[in-house]
């Protein structure tokens, strides 16, 4: 038996066929895979929904909702880690194995926050809150009035590929004079705990209130959307004090399922609505990504974002101004590139923008969904549901998280990042890198932020006393970099720690 093993997987070999063990192995993969991204939804042919729900409520802490479980957790995880121990080094964080949803409730006033025992538990924690601003605009909404559509709290769901902006974006409306009070929910993968949330707070003593709810188990586009649910759901029940909810994706999320949350959950159906989606665009880059996703089906995230925005903030126009030889500033190929927008989403408003700056007008309570954007969503919500799993994401595009504890030189730093991003040293393309510095001899948290080869290292606030003080950086690039990564840490930073599982 042995020898007529052997002779086989000889013959597989002359003849190009893949060994018998990686055939078996491929396939527990796309099973396993398939299961991972099941929508909710599906659930409903394995698992009673209700009681699915049950489930989670019973074991979700009523403080909180940290820790709570997952479809991976409930029924999958046992088998997950006995029957492919080699899956979670094979995904990587591309299939987000920790996630962590964050919220922030702002603007809330001192007099709704009086004792409220009665009401259901927070899944949020407000203190230090700032006088609401009174409203000068008809951007407040009228809780009070009879119609269905007021009387639910409006979700803006910001997107936009690795890079392009929503950070900002969401750092310009929660620093707006808009008098809304708003709970904002990002989406992260767990090791950027910590980052993304240093890139919006605003300086020492911003005025947010916060809380994290880390969830565990898939991306918040293919797994883990019953969390958002339940997120929402929490959020709701406040709904006397919350007037917007703003829903910040991760870049390499496609907002199909997210989408079908909003729109179609009956838990949530008129008590949240889907107000808008917002995409955000990189001007520089975009033509590439869009260019890369019609030759090799690259940067698919990218394409979709746009399908199903109903704002597109055309950002970074900066980067695209040119000074002619007369000395004139001029935004060569924008309107080109406008246009391509438009081919690929021809019912989007389209704005141009330098630092996401845009009247808050064109983005908060637009009621998106009249009768042309409707069809437009649905008929795109139903395309995706035929769509292969597999278009949705680039699974080229790894996420990898370095730590570091000791002190590190901003020049040093400096130098490694120009070698990687400027020189190209090692011929390396990445797309997006992000962290928090502890830099020496200084009591300033440093923000560092690359998009492709444009970088920059910031003091943004002094660290906290409760905080440890730590290095983080996240990158996005191709998988096959990462060792030259690695590589590059040893030379250029005095020591790490490298997550990867
Ligand atoms: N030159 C220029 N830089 C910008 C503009 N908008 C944002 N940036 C910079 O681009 C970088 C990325 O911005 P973020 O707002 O963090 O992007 P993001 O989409 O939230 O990034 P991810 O969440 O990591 O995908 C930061 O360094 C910003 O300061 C702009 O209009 N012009």
């Amino acid at each position: 038996m042995l020898v007529i093993g052997h002779l086989k997987e000889h013959i597989r070999e002359k003849v190009g066929v893949a060994p018998t063990e990686d055939k078996i192995r491929e396939s527990c993969l796309r099973w396993f895979g398939h299961i991972k991204r099941q929508p909710f939804d599906d659930l409903n042919s394995t698992l009673n929904k209700t009681k699915w729900r049950k489930k989670i409520h019973a074991a979700t802490p009523r403080s909180g909702i940290k820790n709570t479980p997952t479809p991976g957790d409930v029924n999958y995880s046992k088998w997950q880690c006995s029957s492919i121990p080699y899956l979670s080094v094979d995904n990587f964080k591309r299939d987000n194995i920790y996630h962590s949803i964050i919220f922030k409730v702002l603007q809330v006033s001192e007099s709704s926050m009086e004792d409220d025992d009665e009401s259901p538990p927070l899944a949020v924690r407000i203190d230090e809150l700032p006088e609401p601003i009174q409203l000068e605009s008809s951007l407040c909404s009228d809780t009070s009035g009879g119609n269905k559509e007021e009387a639910t709290v409006g979700v803006t769901v910001i997107t936009g590929y690795l890079g392009a902006g929503k950070s900002t974006l969401i750092n310009n409306i929660i620093n707006g004079q808009h008098g809304k009070r708003i709970a904002v929910i990002l989406n992260e993968f767990g090791e950027e705990i910590g980052v993304e949330r240093a890139m919006i707070n605003e300086g020492d003593g911003g005025a947010l209130v916060e809380e994290w709810v880390e969830l565990a188990n898939g991306c918040v586009c293919c797994t883990v959307k019953h969390s958002l649910v339940q997120a929402l759901e929490q959020l709701v029940q406040r709904k006397d004090r919350i007037d917007h909810i703003l829903l910040e994706t991760t870049g390499l999320a496609d907002p199909a399922p997210l989408a079908s949350v909003l729109w179609l959950d009956d838990q949530l159906e008129s008590a949240v609505r889907l107000d808008s989606i917002i995409t955000v665009v990189d001007a520089k880059n975009i033509r590439l990504q869009l260019q890369e996703y019609r030759d090799s089906a690259s940067f698919p995230e990218a394409f979709l974002q746009i399908a199903f925005a109903d704002v597109v903030i055309l950002n970074k126009v900066d980067l695209f101004v040119l000074e002619n030889k007369g000395g004139d500033l001029i935004t060569d190929g924008l309107e080109d590139l406008q246009k391509e927008i438009l081919s690929i989403n021809s019912i989007a408003s389209v704005f141009q923008a330098v630092r996401c700056q845009i009247d808050l007008h064109e983005i908060l309570d637009r009621k998106a969904y009249g009768a042309n954007h409707l069809a437009h969503l649905e008929a795109l919500l139903e395309d995706s549901k035929t769509a292969p799993v597999s278009s949705r994401h680039d699974y080229s595009v790894r996420t990898l998280c370095i730590y570091e504890e000791l002190p590190v030189d901003l020049n040093k730093v400096r130098l490694w990042l120009e070698d990687l991003l400027w020189e190209k040293k090692f011929h390396m393309d990445m797309y997006r890198c992000k962290g928090v510095l502890n830099v020496h001899d200084s009591n300033q948290l440093h923000t560092l932020q690359a998009v492709r080869e444009i970088y920059e290292v910031v003091p943004a606030r002094q660290w906290h006393e409760t905080e440890q003080k730590m290095n983080k950086i996240i990158f996005n690039l191709e998988m096959y970099y990462l060792i030259i990564i690695i590589k590059i840490d040893i030379n250029k930073i005095k020591s790490y720690k490298f997550l990867n599982p």
